[in-house]
């Protein structure tokens, strides 16, 4: 089998279906993706089922997003997720993903205060959640955090544009990067990227910033809201599953819709315990 088939390959299928062990995808398997010009998928993933399920349907990359704040624990927004909280989150993807490679993302206020709390946070990650790489959000301003997580070994992919972690800062979600600032973006992936990040995503910039800097970039980019060139795309599984039922941003679609499917049983299962029909025969033990 030649290396491009290799990576090329529905991943978990080829392998799996022969009975070998999946074979983990590396960060180089991502820069040979786009030395090819190939564009992959990224979802987030916060627990054992999702993982499994998208690691089985070839998504390369999971991440644990802090975006679990509010698709998972009810919070408003970003802001309040913790680092106890999304531990125990990345340890059951880790644990779960068999093929895809793992990015724990750092939560608010767990690597700002100094390159050396980056690294301290990134270590218990990789130690305790057993992460393969860590995401932050941040430009040129954060190079020193990620050039101190990269150079002890941990892989770090950026986070350009909008940043969640600050909106408040950013004036809400917003576009970032249109007119005289796209240059702004274009200098912070390249200095995330001297920093030593795999990989930078891009969250709602113009197209046309994000392909520059797709193009500027060894590494590979993914975009949210960045246009179709950039080597990766990534959305939130919720957002593209259709469990969360509010409108979504603009730079979602929809491929599913897993919460009228949820609806339906949860009320198929509550009327029948209503009207005896559950649990029936087959279901019981004498
Ligand atoms: N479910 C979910 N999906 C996400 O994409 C996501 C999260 N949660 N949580 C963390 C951040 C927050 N993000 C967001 C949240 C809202 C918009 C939004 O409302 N966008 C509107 C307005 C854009 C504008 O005003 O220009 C849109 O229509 O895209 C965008 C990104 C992206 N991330
Ligand atoms: C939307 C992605 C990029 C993210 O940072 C998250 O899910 O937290
Ligand atoms: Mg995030």
């Amino acid at each position: 089998m030649s290396d491009t088939q290799e990576v090329s390959a529905p991943y978990g299928s080829g392998a799996a279906a022969q009975g070998k062990p999946a074979k983990r995808v590396r960060i180089h398997h991502l820069h040979e993706m786009k030395s090819r010009g190939e564009h992959w998928p990224m979802l987030t993933a916060y627990d054992m089922y999702t993982a499994e399920l998208f690691d089985e349907a070839g998504i390369p990359v999971l991440l644990v997003g802090d975006s679990a704040s509010n698709n998972v624990y009810g919070y408003d927004t970003s802001l309040p997720v913790t680092v106890d909280e999304l531990m125990p989150l990345v340890a059951a993807v880790s644990r779960s993903a068999k093929r895809a490679l793992v990015v724990a993302d750092l939560p608010f206020g767990s690597y700002q205060l100094s390159p050396e709390q980056a690294l301290a946070t990134a270590v218990r990650f990789m130690k305790e959640g057993r992460a393969h790489a860590v995401k932050l959000e941040g430009g040129s301003a954060f190079a020193p955090h990620v050039k101190a997580i990269t150079t002890a070994g941990v892989p770090v992919m950026g986070h350009i544009g909008f940043t969640p972690q600050s909106e408040h800062n950013l004036g809400g979600y917003r576009v970032q990067g249109r007119g005289d600032t796209g240059d702004q973006v274009v200098a912070d992936a390249l200095a995330l990227q001297e920093a030593g990040a795999f990989a930078v995503v891009m969250e709602m910039v113009p197209a046309e910033v994000a392909k520059r800097v797709t193009h500027e970039l060894r590494v590979p980019t993914v975009g949210i809201g960045a246009g179709p060139d950039c080597d990766g795309q990534v959305l939130v599984w919720q957002d593209m599953a259709g469990l969360r039922r509010a409108k979504p941003p603009r730079f979602v679609k929809r491929y599913a819709d897993v919460a009228s499917v949820l609806l339906g049983a949860a009320r198929d299962f509550a009327e029948d315990v209503r009207s005896r029909e559950f649990p029936g025969p087959e279901h019981v033990f004498h």
